[in-house]
């Protein structure tokens, strides 16, 4: 467990009567199109995430899945269904819920260590404990030397782990992933995917992830969620029994295998699902 945490959620995973993190109930959403003709892109859907979980979504490209993650951010409202994150209704955007996109968006012009703090500025944290934090989140994903860098001083793999910093900087309880490592190459991946385990463990936050990666939702997730062909809904939600803390060799074990052939039965319908 970390200081810079102001609690972790990680304990009340076993607790009966637990507040889920995420609750949707029966979520569609469909857009509007130019022509006329609308898209059913999601639902109907439930889903609970319980603080602490890290649940990896799943499913084919077009299924809904950022659509999910946007809603559960906040950053759009469904059609119907209800949505409460923490038990209270889910109607915008907080400071509660930190997001990492696939392309990470970092300013050029100002340092990895302002990039961090710009969430702080937005929401008026206290500048000091800000900056402690921000330097101590660098340190924790082993950027703290480039802290008063350029972004362009920093690989592919190292602007996404200064995006997860800035994600972390208002201590959120739900960190939202959606493809954070859809841009880089297979080995940095792997090792950002694990690096991303052990941090997740360390903060004790709820975490829901977006991935087209089978074996990075498995590494990760306490659950994966399989989601059908648009409009998405949730064909089936697997319990990962994989010991913690994941590492390297946890891909090697027969049962990281098992599970992963029956995800890809599941996604390429050789079972019932
Ligand atoms: N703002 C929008 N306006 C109109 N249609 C949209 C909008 N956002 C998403 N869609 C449509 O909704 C459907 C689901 O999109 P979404 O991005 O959620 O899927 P996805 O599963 O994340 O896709 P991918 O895996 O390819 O990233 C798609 O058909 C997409 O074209």
């Amino acid at each position: 467990m970390t200081a810079i945490s102001a609690h972790n959620d990680a304990p009340s995973r076993t607790a009966a009567a637990v507040v889920p993190a995420i609750d949707l109930k029966g979520v569609t959403k469909t857009y509007p199109g130019r022509d006329g003709k609308a898209t059913h892109a999601l639902g109907p859907v439930d889903l609970r995430i319980d603080p602490g979980s890290f649940v990896s979504v799943v499913g084919p490209s077009g299924c809904g899945k950022s659509t999910l993650l946007r809603l559960v951010a906040g950053l759009e409202m469904p059609d119907t269904g209800t949505m409460q994150r923490y038990g209270t209704p889910l109607e915008g955007p907080s400071h509660e819920v930190g997001i990492v996109f696939q392309e990470h968006v970092l300013f050029p012009w100002t340092s990895v260590l302002d990039n961090v703090l710009l969430p702080a500025d937005v929401l008026a944290l206290p500048k000091a404990a800000a900056r402690e934090r921000a330097l101590k989140l660098l340190e924790l994903t082993g950027l703290k030397d480039f802290a008063h860098q350029r972004p362009q001083a920093l690989s592919g793999g190292m602007k996404q782990r200064a995006a997860f910093c800035r994600a972390m900087i208002s201590d959120p309880r739900l960190l939202l992933l959606d493809e954070p490592f859809g841009a880089l190459d297979a080995l940095t991946r792997e090792e950002l995917s694990l690096e991303l385990s052990r941090l997740w463990q360390e903060l004790g936050r709820a975490a829901l992830l977006i991935t087209h990666d089978i074996e990075e939702a498995i590494l990760l997730g306490d659950r994966v969620l399989i989601m059908s062909e648009r409009p998405g809904t949730i064909r089936a939600d697997i319990t990962i029994d994989l010991p913690r803390p994941r590492d390297a060799d946890t891909v090697k074990l027969p049962r990281f295998q098992e599970i992963k052939n029956q995800i890809r039965d599941i996604i390429f319908n050789r079972t019932g699902g």
